[in-house]
């Protein structure tokens, strides 16, 4: 998701209707660079966040299932479907920027 700041409220990322998405975090090793790259899982595959990861990125975890970071330009937010797949993500996005 992504917080629209004119209309203080979360939006769905991606030009669709909200849906449901996988989220990964690549390591590129070469460079010692992450993205964190999300697509629908609907047929499209339609990229939804395609966000790079940089040094001192503050990862919250405003719940136990939403979790949201800032970059230049916006605030990500993911909406995790179970405590699982929160934690999960949230121990390999701290790896990340602990390694940058
Ligand atoms: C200093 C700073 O940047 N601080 C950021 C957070 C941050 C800190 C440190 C590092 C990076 C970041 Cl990013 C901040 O505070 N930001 C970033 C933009 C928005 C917000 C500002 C105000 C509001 C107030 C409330 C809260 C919010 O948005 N929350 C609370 C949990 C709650 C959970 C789920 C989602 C749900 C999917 C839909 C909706 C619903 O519940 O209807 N909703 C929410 O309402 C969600 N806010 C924020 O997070």
């Amino acid at each position: 998701m992504l917080y629209d700041d004119v209309h203080k409220r979360w939006v769905p990322a991606g030009s669709e209707a909200p849906s449901i998405s996988r989220v990964h975090i690549y390591h590129h090793p070469g460079a010692n660079s992450f993205r964190v790259v999300g697509r629908t899982l609907q047929a499209d595959q339609q990229v939804v966040i395609n966000c790079p990861l940089v040094k001192g990125i503050k990862y919250n975890q405003a719940t136990p299932n939403f979790h949201q970071w800032r970059d230049p330009k916006h605030v990500w937010g993911l909406n995790f479907g179970s405590l699982e797949d929160a934690a999960l993500f949230a121990h390999s996005m701290m790896h990340a920027l602990q390694a940058l």
